[in-house]
């Protein structure tokens, strides 16, 4: 997986390849600015393009300065390039970039004042003004540039991160800097860019290599990791010869009502798709002729508690909460759950529950897995305004209770008791529909079956579940959870 690391051990990773490699920050400064136009050279062939570079002061201008040298040299001959020089500051290698370009005698103009910027003739505007040295809010003339540049109608690229947004520690709701189309970005993603609000500075990243010291980056203290497919492939246990049906595990599930039946019988495919060795539906007596035709493997359990408590022992997992509702006889279920001293995965109705009596959330074994999303977590935790506070509460909340906590969302955050986020990249608009999140935790459970700790179980749980998504989602505009949750055996194959 990837470490997340944060602008300031950005600079670090700088410092450490410069001092063990052969290379200095202007050989950097030349990769990075190489690695961003051959990334943009894909989206935009058409050298007849009008291009406008704005550059800042710093090494992001640098950068900006050194891309519009290879862009012209690369034939991209109606390239026009703005130097912001709002102060007098200027770093070492921006000042040589900017000779550079001067001595290929390519026009650079200069804007003073934000009011001194005239209409653009650019059809494409590359944002090089600040990067990941920003280290306050904008304002003043860089604030009223950013609100020009946005009032321009042509797609903004921006270098490394859009002008105005930090790396890390969240995105102010009141965004004021350059929205960008796209961003190019050098070597890691930056976290911010995995909270929603980062929309409104760019609708996408792409990542690219600078070449970087890896085994570095990954040595630092990061409290934020990005899944990759080869942290899956380990963990996924193998179908071995000589195993049965008891080798995998049972899992029970308490879900489902007369009127919500359907999100029992996805977490039931999920589950038996995840590959348990047994799944056991424990759903009202209504859904019964449903589950035999649906899922012939699946066994049903009458909803009597007396029932459920004899045969806990039986159970490797419980899973509870999808279509369950929030009525007395549901709490008692969720009571009877907490009793059994086996693995939990607790989602929808059973979180809003807990949410209802914290008492109850109080007695949440360690090492149980929550599956809330957004509103389900805020009814549990409180409400929040930000993306980076309720990150905070949830990294705090799974430290102190032990748990790990599956925050759902486009990217999903699963943050541990070891105070880590790891975050999902798979999955994508086509699996915004009911019953996806049922399946989700079918799969969470079923790969608990199968012996998996909490954490991975929740790791490969959310990125199979976004993978099979994103598989479907190629030929298809939207994926239905009950076929997703079929796809999930083919992607664990
Ligand atoms: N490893 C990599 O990823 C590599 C990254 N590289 C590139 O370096 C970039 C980082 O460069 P950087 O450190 O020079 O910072 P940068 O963003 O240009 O800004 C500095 C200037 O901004 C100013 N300033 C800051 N905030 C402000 C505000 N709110 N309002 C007004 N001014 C503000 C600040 O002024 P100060 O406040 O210090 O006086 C200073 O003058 C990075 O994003 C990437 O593009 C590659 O070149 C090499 C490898
Ligand atoms: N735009 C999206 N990108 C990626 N994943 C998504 C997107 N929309 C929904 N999902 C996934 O679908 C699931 C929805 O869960 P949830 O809201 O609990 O659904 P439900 O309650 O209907 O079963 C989550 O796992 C979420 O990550």
């Amino acid at each position: 997986m990837q470490a997340i690391i944060s602008a300031v051990q950005m600079h670090l990773a700088d410092e450490y390849t410069i001092t063990h490699e052969p290379v200095t920050l202007f050989d950097l400064m030349e990769r990075a600015s190489a690695a961003f136009v051959k990334c943009f050279r894909k989206d935009f062939d058409d050298r007849g393009l009008r291009l406008a570079v704005f550059c800042g002061p710093g090494n992001n201008g640098g950068d900006g300065l050194a891309i519009a040298r290879m862009l012209i040299n690369s034939g991209y001959l109606n390239t026009a390039v703005y130097k912001i020089n709002f102060s007098p500051n200027q770093s070492e290698d921006n000042k040589t970039n900017e000779a550079l370009l001067k001595k290929m005698h390519a026009p650079v103009r200069y804007i003073y004042k934000a009011e001194d910027m005239q209409f653009i003739a650019a059809d494409v505007l590359i944002d090089a003004v600040l990067g990941s040295g920003l280290n306050k809010p904008l304002s003043g003339e860089y604030a009223q540039l950013a609100q020009k540049i946005n009032a321009i109608n042509i797609p903004v690229y921006a270098v490394d991160i859009p002008t105005g947004l930090p790396a890390d520690g969240g995105v102010d709701e009141n965004y004021n800097g350059i929205r960008a189309q796209k961003t190019i970005t050098f070597q890691r993603p930056k976290f911010n860019f995995f909270l929603p609000e980062s929309l409104a500075a760019t609708q996408e990243f792409e990542v690219v290599n600078i070449g970087l010291d890896e085994d570095y980056i990954q040595s630092l203290p990061a409290g934020h990791y990005l899944l990759e497919e080869k942290d899956i492939r380990k963990i996924l246990p193998p179908r071995k010869r000589f195993s049965h049906k008891g080798t995998y595990g049972h899992a029970l599930l308490i879900c489902g009502q007369p009127q919500t039946m359907g999100a029992a019988l996805l977490c039931a495919s999920g589950c038996i798709h995840a590959g348990a060795g047994l799944v056991t539906a424990c759903i009202p007596g209504s859904g019964l002729t449903a589950l035999n035709a649906s899922l012939p493997e699946a066994m049903y359990l009458p909803r009597d508690i007396g029932q459920i408590t004899s045969t806990a022992e039986d159970y490797k997992v419980v899973a509870i909460g999808c279509g369950l509702d929030t009525n007395d006889e549901s709490k008692v279920l969720l009571e009877k759950a907490l009793e059994m001293q086996t693995q939990l995965v607790i989602d929808a109705d059973a979180i809003n529950l807990l949410a209802k009596d914290k008492n109850l959330l109080d007695k949440l074994p360690p090492g149980t897995i929550l599956t809330p999303h957004i509103k389900e977590f805020d009814r549990l935790f409180g409400n929040h305004t930000s993306w980076h506070s309720r990150l905070q509460t949830a990294v705090g909340e799974a430290f102190s209770r032990r748990l790990t906590i599956v925050l759902k969302n486009q990217y999903t955050f699963i943050c541990h008791s070891d105070k880590k986020i790891y975050i999902n990249p798979t999955g994508n608009p086509a699996m915004a529909q009911g019953g996806m999140g049922d399946v989700l935790t079918g799969i969470i459970a079923g790969l608990l079956a199968q012996k998996l700790s909490p954490l991975h179980a929740a790791w490969a749980g959310c990125y199979l579940h976004g993978k099979a998504g994103d598989r479907l989602a190629r030929n298809s505009y939207v994926v239905k959870a009950s076929a997703l949750a079929e796809q999930v055996a083919k992607e664990m194959k």
